[in-house]
């Protein structure tokens, strides 16, 4: 039986799992992961060979770590000639999204006369990017992350992701990788990779960041490394709320619903609707298109919307304010909406890591193609943390400057304040300064 909720009789329990979803499973593995981030501290790539060989199966030399250009120029080769086109169609349209949203380099304004407040963007100077293989090929997780990289200006930019068991690193994944310009790809996988991008090992120089998805292993990982290096967003397994009225149309409905839902067993899917009708077909259609699917998504989304851990379902809400109100406490990583006058909602719709408009916007698209990015805040991250973008490779640094007639006001209330706080040299620094020459 499909989960169904009521809002009005949801009970704590229910609440906090629906809210939490696969964040648990992260907090439960943090313990088992912690001593493996700590052997590729200490011992690094002898570390990371067995891991490799415990997690993987693959048994790999230190030397075989990093993919070669001719493994690469055989990609190109290998991969079917229709999906090289999608790959490069998808990638014109992320990279006119991505040119788009750069700021500009610098900027200053004059926040009163002679007074100069400003930044200046730089790009992070190495990024460690996790492309994830377990449950799929993805070479659109490489260039949701690769484009905006590379287009913020990173000069050294690092993949590493899982093998197969015979070694070979999917044809895809490094055709896009070739395609977005990355610098290295290593064929090292889970959280023995994040590790070894934080630490540094004898043949992967360490990175100052680490983004991109990943399964539960890999989410606790960049969760202990926490402070040692910039992890980037939470980006853990997929999930997806869709906001619906009565104008829906069940049948597309089931179809967005069943879409994150099939990336694994702990992936979330819901619909929240006011509508008791629309949720009743739903209800009715979900089970026969599940079966409908092939393994392992079939079970993936038996497990999601029915088994005893599964935190997808459907949930009915008492009025529409209720269900934004829920939506808005969820913070989905997607949000789909299937109203009949979706941009009347927008205004309200506060927390989401994209929102998808529209019947027709259906999840797909954006995670493909469309050119907004899919790797996005999940586990109701999204209360804080914004999708993937240039910024995540950007810094700003603020910039400042104060010309002789800007310096007298200024200086006198800093002074104040400086005495005020009881900082000594804060304040004589700015009292009777000598004429300053520049
Ligand atoms: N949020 C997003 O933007 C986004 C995008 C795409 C995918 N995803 C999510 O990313 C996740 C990808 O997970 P995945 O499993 O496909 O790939 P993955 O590469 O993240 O995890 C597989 C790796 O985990 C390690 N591993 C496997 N079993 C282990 C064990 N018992 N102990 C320790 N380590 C182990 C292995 O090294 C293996 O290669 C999915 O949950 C998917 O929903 C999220
Ligand atoms: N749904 C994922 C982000 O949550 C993106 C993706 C890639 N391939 C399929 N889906
Ligand atoms: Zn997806």
């Amino acid at each position: 039986m499909v989960h169904t909720y009521e809002l009005t009789t949801l009970d704590k329990a229910q609440r906090g799992r629906l809210l939490r979803r696969a964040e648990v499973a992260i907090d439960d593995l943090l313990d088992y992961i912690r001593p493996v981030v700590h052997d590729v501290r200490d011992r690094g790539d002898a570390a990371l060979i067995d891991y490799m060989e415990r997690f993987d199966h693959v048994h790999l030399t230190a030397d075989q770590f990093r993919v070669s250009h001719e493994e690469i120029a055989r990609a190109h080769d290998l991969l079917d000639k229709d999906v090289y086109q999608a790959i490069k169609h998808a990638i014109k349209n992320v990279r006119t999204f991505h040119e788009r949203q750069m700021p500009h380099e610098q900027w200053f304004t004059e926040v009163a006369p002679g007074v100069m407040a400003g930044e200046k963007i730089t790009p992070i100077s190495s990024v460690g990017l996790y492309v994830p293989r377990g449950k799929g090929s993805f070479p659109s997780v490489v260039y949701m992350l690769a484009t905006p990289a590379s287009i913020a200006g990173v000069p050294r930019i690092v993949i590493c992701t899982p093998p197969a068991p015979n070694g070979e690193v999917d044809p895809a994944t490094l055709v896009a990788a070739d395609l977005c310009g990355v610098h290295e790809v290593y064929r090292v996988a889970g959280a023995q990779a994040i590790a070894a991008l934080a630490y540094g090992t004898e043949t992967i120089a360490r990175v100052h960041k680490v983004t991109g998805p990943g399964s539960p292993y890999v989410s606790a990982a960049k969760r202990l490394l926490y402070g040692t290096l910039d992890v980037g967003l939470p980006a853990g397994p997929s999930e997806a709320a869709i906001l619906a009225d009565e104008s829906a149309d069940p049948e597309l409905v089931v179809r967005d619903l069943m879409v994150e839902a099939e990336h694994g067993p702990d992936s979330s899917s819901i619909l929240v609707t006011n509508s008791r009708a629309l949720l009743d077909a739903v209800k009715d259609l979900l089970p026969a298109r599940i079966a409908s699917l092939p393994e392992p998504r079939q079970t993936f989304c038996r497990t999601g919307f029915e088994g005893e851990k599964g935190t997808g379902g459907l949930i009915l809400a008492p009025n529409l304010s209720e269900a934004i109100a829920f939506v808005n406490e969820y913070a989905p990583e997607h949000l789909l909406v299937h109203m009949r006058e979706p941009f009347a909602v927008l205004p309200e719709l506060r927390n989401a890591g994209e929102i998808l408009l529209g019947s027709r916007t259906s999840g797909p698209l954006a995670n493909y193609s469309l050119g907004i990015n899919a790797i996005l805040p999940t586990g109701g991250f999204a209360h804080t943390f914004s999708c993937t973008s240039v910024f995540d490779f950007l810094k700003r640094t603020s910039l400042g400057y104060v010309t002789a007639e800007g310096y007298g006001p200024l200086s006198d209330s800093t002074r104040i304040l400086a005495d005020f706080e009881g900082f000594p040299s804060h304040a004589r620094a700015v009292t009777d300064r000598p004429e300053a020459r520049f």
